[in-house]
């Protein structure tokens, strides 16, 4: 008899060999966007203990984590943060990881690794070690389906909680667009936000990918308040905390993050450059001499003048 992991492996692997990627191959499984895009200014977290900015001082990409029941619009709104056109048809996916530059409208910033995960349930036993480190949980359902919703209760909340139970939640609604139509029971907001308490997330918030509408996804990640949250947690954290969220700054206060570090060290400096100067003024009395120095050069002007 094969040991449990062998068989869940083996059942991974045969349910994602008939799964295409959205590039539209067949040969790999695991659909990637292209080539990473982690310039010099941008270092992933990964160990404990990682604050703000990296070890020179540069952003500390942030990683969201992207979970809900299959097709409820996970893809699309990644999509849609990093830029790409919306796209009509349904491919499923496994596994999709991009770093994307958030732009607030009042010019913070934030970089952001965004994971994107299936919501099949034959992923359910891959899908936790993507979990690791992750800041934020995007818990997402589609508006239009309600029991996308109650998935997110007795399924996603729970998955997020027992594999990242430091990580910040969010309640997002998928395919705002569809509230237009009017000819489905869709979850009202308030429904959803009534959700959002009773989970624990930090807001509800909509957003369209069809429409290019995620204003409200990018507000929640780069909102202040949501950056002073988490960051109040972190600086409660102890050296030794085993949370899986290291370095639960929000994505939106990695930029005011990057510039702890400078001003510390320019204190520092500044004090060390006060002793001097005090040690200096108190052998100051012997040089008194040379700092009435310019009295002659006044009498010598004087002369000139006299002379002229
Ligand atoms: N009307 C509308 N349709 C959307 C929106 N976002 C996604 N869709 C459609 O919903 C379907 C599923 O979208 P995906 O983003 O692939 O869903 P997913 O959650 O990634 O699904 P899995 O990969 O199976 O986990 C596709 O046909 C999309 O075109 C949206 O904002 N509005």
């Amino acid at each position: 008899m094969q040991p449990p992991i062998t068989g869940e492996l083996r059942r991974t692997a045969s349910t994602s060999a008939g799964v295409r990627n959205r590039e539209g191959g067949a040969g790999s499984n695991i659909r990637r966007s292209g080539p990473s895009r982690f310039g010099s200014s941008v270092t992933m977290v990964h160990g404990r203990g990682s604050s703000g900015s990296g070890v020179d001082g540069s952003v500390v990409t942030r990683k969201v984590m992207l979970v809900g029941d299959v097709s409820c619009g996970k893809t699309a709104l990644l999509g849609a943060l990093a830029g790409d056109p919306f796209r009509q048809g349904y491919v499923p996916s496994v596994f999709d990881s991009r770093s994307v530059t958030l732009n607030g409208t009042d010019g913070r910033s934030a970089d952001i690794l965004v994971l994107d995960n299936s919501g099949s349930s034959h992923y359910d036993t891959v899908r936790p070690l993507s979990y690791q480190h992750a800041s934020v949980v995007l818990l997402c359902f589609d508006i239009s389906r309600p029991e996308t919703l109650h998935s997110i209760h007795v399924k996603w909340h729970r998955e997020a909680k027992s594999h990242c139970p430091s990580a910040h939640l969010l309640l997002v609604g998928c395919k705002s667009d569809l509230r237009l139509s009017k000819s489905q029971r869709m979850v009202s907001h308030h429904q959803a936000s009534e959700s959002a308490t009773q989970l624990g997330a930090m807001c509800y918030v909509e957003c369209s990918a069809k429409d290019n509408d995620t204003n409200s996804v990018r507000d929640a990640l780069l909102s202040p308040t949501t950056a002073q949250k988490m960051r109040r947690q972190h600086q409660q954290r102890t050296p030794t905390d085993t949370g899986c969220s290291s370095s639960a700054d929000a994505a939106g206060s990695s930029v005011a993050e990057g510039t702890r570090e400078p001003s510390t060290f320019k204190r520092t400096a500044s004090k060390r450059l006060l002793r001097r100067l005090s040690l200096l003024r108190e052998r100051q009395p012997p040089r008194a001499a040379p700092q009435e120095a310019p009295a002659p050069e006044v009498e010598r002007d004087k002369k000139n003048c006299a002379i002229m």
